[in-house]
């Protein structure tokens, strides 16, 4: 598949402090790609410069094998952007902002069959202002799809909608997908990640973590399989700690809790087998990508110190 976006090296600082420190990543077209981090990561700096609105510092990128900065308005038509909350005025109708924003292009896809497709259409008449967090999300998508891009780039597009409203969003990306587009999509969720997302760039202080498929993030995880269980006798802390390919071990009101690989939990099983000891209430869970982001943007650097 051809990449669509490709970041090299990607550099930006403020105040000389760096916060995008060379961040490379390659997004394919027809992709959901996904970034994610902890906040203040970079991760909207790196976007921002992906979509040409900020000036990167050094490295390199191409969005169609075009530079955002020096082909800016050319980008412009390809890659399509969802506007913050405070860059819509509060009175506008929905059909005066699809209107107004079908005016900036100069082929701009039909407005009415995109609030058709967006359950925009009984909204129409009502002002930005009154619409609830999943109709003003759901508008700020149709903007983003109103030049026909290639690619969109949305930025915390759930960040404050209710579950059902956010399920519902998920939807509309996967059909914007469908639909032959390119998502780029920056999320704090783990869920949602998970849910949507092809391949996920976990961008940390301003460096990409890992890059992988969501499973393959929870397997490189140093602990992808989770069990617990209460013995019925104590086990001896150094035989726990000595369980191959263990990643931690936690005590909770006499029930243990280890993290590791499956290696780990044969090993505990004969362990307690060994010592006749019964492991009641005995789950074995796989990590979720919750986990997979805690331990890749955990403080190595703090725990070597340690
Ligand atoms: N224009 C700016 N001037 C100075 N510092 C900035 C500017 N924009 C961002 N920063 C700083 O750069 C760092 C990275 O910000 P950025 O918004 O890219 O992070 P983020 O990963 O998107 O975070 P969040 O998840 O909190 O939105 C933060 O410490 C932020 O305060």
């Amino acid at each position: 598949m051809p990449s669509v976006i490709e970041v090299t090296e990607l550099r930006k600082s403020y105040g000389g402090r760096a916060v995008v420190d060379g961040v490379s990543f390659t997004v394919e077209e027809g992709e959901i790609f996904g970034i994610l981090g902890p906040n203040g990561a970079g991760k909207t700096t790196t976007v921002e410069c992906v979509e040409g609105l900020r000036v990167p510092d050094g490295g390199r990128i191409r969005v169609a094998g075009l530079d955002p900065v020096a082909d800016h308005d050319e980008v412009a038509r390809i890659l399509g952007a969802q506007l913050q909350q405070s860059e819509l005025q509060a009175k506008l109708t929905v059909r005066e902002a699809l209107e107004l924003y079908s005016a900036f292009y100069p082929n701009p896809a039909d407005w009415r069959p995109l609030a058709e497709r967006l359950g925009l259409t009984p909204k129409l008449g009502t002002r930005f202002g009154k619409l609830s967090g999943g109709q003003q999300q759901r508008l700020f998508i149709a903007l983003a799809l109103i030049g026909s891009p290639r690619v969109v780039v949305l930025d915390e597009l759930t960040t404050g909608l209710d579950p059902r409203a956010r399920r519902d969003t998920w939807q509309l990306i996967e059909d914007v997908r469908a639909s032959g587009v390119t998502v780029l999509l920056v999320t704090h969720f783990m869920e949602e990640a998970q849910r949507l997302c092809d391949r996920i760039a976990v961008i940390d202080k301003g460096r990409v973590a890992a890059l992988d498929t969501p499973a393959g993030l929870i397997r490189r995880s140093a602990g992808a399989t989770v069990v617990s269980f209460t013995p019925s006798a104590p086990l001896d802390e150094r035989e726990l700690t000595g369980l191959p390919a263990l990643a931690s071990v936690e005590h909770r009101d006499g029930r243990i809790t280890l993290t590791g690989t499956d290696e780990t939990v044969d090993a505990v099983i004969s362990l307690l087998a060994r010592h006749h000891i019964t492991a009641h209430q005995l789950r074995v869970t796989d990590a979720t990508l919750d986990d997979a982001f805690l331990d890749l943007t955990r403080d190595h650097t703090e725990e070597a110190a340690a």
